[in-house]
């Protein structure tokens, strides 16, 4: 029987995508919220979706990364609810913690599908929590929300990311060499960003990256039988041209292995749990098409999706930040340099920008503040 005392249920947390073509334009709002940006240029930015048929494969793979949970948890004899919420599409965050009140829980335990700390993948999860906290407190709900640290060193996630690199590599039929290189992949970021990750912090986003990266290419060297020369670039970058976001991009970085003598290339999206949008447009089709025209064979490994490791880890994860809520002292299991990242974030913690204080609330946070009984 595991335990989950002291909370009573627990929520996958989101980011939510369109289902079909006449959610791309409300979904592309919520996710521009408050900036503005006209429907004709949101219609110009949805063309990703629409070349899908205006739907992300995002909501049907926390679908069954929750199912998969859920098979986990009762296995392991956890009876709580969990569910699933989003931050920027139906189930919608503050419907499914209203939900979950509604059902008697008063205490509940969040978990991000993004596994690396930064303002994308931390904070603003919590800012979306703290407003729905906000929004039910007017409705007399009252709740407390903790999240679950930062895994991206979970010896579960990067088993999983390990065992797809192994297995890209069987795919491609060739072994790691410089004719052969591993290009690690991960979501670009906004340099301002990146600089306010690392604030307070081991590592920023892109120093997490370089460490799971590390173990990765070491551990799936050692079942290949042959080193692995690998790299870190990024995909996904938006915003305009004059405001510098985290690089190479994958397909630049593609492009100057091929300069360099790589034949083949296996590309490894570390920096995602599931193959979303970002993954099938951007690795699939466009830096598929980039190794096309360069006559490189190229094999992309999968994401952790649902692999048993990855759901394994983040259940173990519940029950360790329970036990630390109720006194405990669990291991924390992490591989890689950096250890494991704070339960609670401190004040200030994944900042859009180093030092610049938005005011905007953010829940899952130290308050540092002495309160007078
Ligand atoms: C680090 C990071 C992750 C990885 C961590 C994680 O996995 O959470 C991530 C995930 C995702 N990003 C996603 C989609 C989008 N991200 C956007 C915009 C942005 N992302 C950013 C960062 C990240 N994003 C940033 C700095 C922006 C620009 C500022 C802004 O606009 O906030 C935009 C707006 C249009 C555009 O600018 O291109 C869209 C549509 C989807 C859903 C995919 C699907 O539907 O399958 C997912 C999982
Ligand atoms: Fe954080």
């Amino acid at each position: 029987m595991s335990d989950l005392t002291p909370y009573d249920a627990v929520l996958l947390l989101s980011f939510g995508g369109p289902e079909k073509p006449d959610d791309v334009v409300p979904f592309l709002r919520n996710v521009t919220a408050g900036r503005g940006i006209p429907d004709s240029r949101l219609r110009e930015v949805g063309e990703h979706y629409y070349a899908f048929g205006g739907r992300s494969p995002i909501n049907d793979q926390n679908r069954a990364l929750l199912a998969e949970l859920r098979r986990e948890l009762d296995e392991r004899g956890a009876d709580i609810p969990i569910v699933l919420g989003n931050r920027n599409w139906e189930p919608y965050l503050v419907d499914a913690l209203r939900d979950l009140h509604e059902g008697g829980a008063r205490r509940v335990l969040t978990l991000v599908t993004s596994a690396y700390a930064s303002y994308s993948g931390c904070r603003q999860y919590r800012e979306n929590i703290a407003a729905a906290l906000s929004t039910l407190a007017e409705e007399g709900r009252y709740l407390e929300v903790d999240k679950v640290r930062p895994y991206f060193n979970d010896p579960g996630f990067v088993q999983a990311n390990i065992d797809a690199v192994v297995s890209a590599y069987e795919r491609l039929g060739v072994p790691p060499s410089p004719e052969a290189p591993l290009v690690f992949v991960t979501h670009s970021i906004p340099t301002t960003m990146e600089v306010a990750s690392g604030a307070g912090n081991p590592a920023s986003y892109s120093g997490q990256h370089l460490d799971v990266a590390a173990v990765v290419a070491a551990r799936a060297a050692e079942q290949l039988g042959a080193p692995i020369p690998w790299e870190l670039a990024y995909c996904s970058r938006s915003g305009t041209a004059f405001t510098p976001w985290t690089e190479p991009d994958v397909n630049r970085t593609i492009a100057a292995l091929h300069a360099d003598g790589a034949a083949n290339v296996v590309l490894a999206p570390i920096g995602f749990v599931s193959d979303h949008m970002e993954v099938i447009y951007d690795l699939d089709t466009e830096a598929r098409e980039t190794a096309d025209e360069l006559g490189m064979p190229m094999e992309r490994a999968a994401t952790a999706g649902t692999a048993p490791a990855f759901v394994s880890g983040l259940v173990d994860l519940l029950l360790e930040r329970a036990a630390s809520e109720r006194g405990e002292e669990p291991e924390r299991r992490t591989v890689g340099t950096l250890g494991a990242w704070h339960d609670v974030c401190p004040p200030g913690c994944c900042r859009l920008r180093s030092g610049v204080d938005s005011g905007v609330p953010a829940a899952c946070e130290r308050t540092d503040v002495m309160t007078v009984a």
